[in-house]
């Protein structure tokens, strides 16, 4: 049974491939409208994780539930409400963009209701993720961002409700990926769009995520908004200062207290004071080296 608005239900999800365990009782939920990033280094299991979501692995054990339904046992009609961006392109290089998203778009057609009207007009949605311009130009002819473009453009066509985006920034430029961001964040905002996404990037997974989930070694490490995963582990700041010559650096979690002391201390002889406040990025690496050296467990 599943719980009222949500979307993803994991449950103790396990993955081995032959004698090796890739993924460890994973469990977690992604409710409706949520933004979900599964952030984690190369090799965690993020797209084993998603592959098994969208319906294209099976796993070895755990209880996995995709808008109520188990993945493994997916019909068409359950396919046309989720849309999935691989990390591969798979070529339609003859095509034309605004033709080749047409005619995907109309198989679509048929799962369309009341509430959600299928599939996104072809022009609409070439505008909506910045390729207006190139709409008559033959897929062949594009950049690998255009493509990436086109291809985050053929997981939105059938409006699905739920969307699977494997590294959807991955070699875009800085204008195309804040352009993703504001796509992403539009749909988001509708709140109509389960959206659950992979990287690498940590200011991406700040930027949009409502929740992250950092993955390692096939584990969870963390689950949380980046608020939440900066206070679970204590960053620690860095206060450098000068004094009599010499250069000294402390890593504390309590800065201001320390700066304090340090100039009720020593007064004036304290020179080149700067305090580095510990990022999200010190967290995730501490997170995830944490979770290596089996700590976080
Ligand atoms: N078909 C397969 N057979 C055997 N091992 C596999 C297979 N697919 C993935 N793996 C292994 O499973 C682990 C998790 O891989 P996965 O691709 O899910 O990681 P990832 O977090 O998506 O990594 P990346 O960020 O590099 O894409 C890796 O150790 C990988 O080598």
């Amino acid at each position: 049974m599943t719980n009222k608005g949500v979307v993803v239900d994991v449950d103790g999800l396990r993955m081995r491939y032959g004698t090796t365990d890739v993924l460890h009782e994973v469990t977690f939920r992604a409710r409706h409208g949520e933004v979900l990033c599964l952030l984690g280094p190369n090799g965690a299991g993020k797209t084993t994780t998603i592959e098994i979501l969208e319906g294209f692995r099976l796993r070895s054990a755990g209880r996995v539930e995709v808008l109520g339904t188990d993945p493994a046992h997916a019909t068409e009609s359950w396919r046309a409400r989720v849309g999935v961006v691989l990390q591969s392109w798979r070529d339609h290089g003859k095509w034309r963009v605004r033709e080749l998203l047409a005619h995907l778009g109309s198989y679509y057609a048929p799962y369309s209701s009341e509430r959600v009207e299928r599939p996104w007009d072809a022009g609409e949605l070439v505008a909506a993720v910045g390729l207006t311009e190139h709409a008559d130009k033959k897929v062949r002819m594009l950049s690998g961002g255009q493509r990436r473009r086109l291809d985050v453009a053929i997981g939105l066509v059938g409006r699905p409700e739920l969307v699977f985006l494997d590294e959807p920034t991955a070699g875009l430029d800085p204008v195309a990926r804040r352009e993703f961001h504001a796509l992403v964040q539009n749909l988001a905002a509708a709140g109509e769009t389960t959206i659950l996404l992979t990287t690498h990037d940590l200011h991406e997974a700040e930027k949009l995520a409502d929740r992250i989930l950092v993955l390692d070694g096939g584990r969870i490490a963390a689950d949380g908004t980046a608020a939440e995963l900066a206070k679970q582990i204590a960053g620690e700041d860095e206060v450098r200062w000068t004094r009599a010559g010499k250069r000294f650096s402390r890593a504390t979690t309590e800065s201001t207290k320390f700066t304090f002391e340090l100039f009720k201390r020593y007064g004036e002889a304290i020179e080149d004071l700067e305090v580095r406040r510990s990022s999200l990025e010190d967290t995730y690496l501490s997170l995830v080296h944490h979770a290596e050296s089996g700590v976080a467990e």
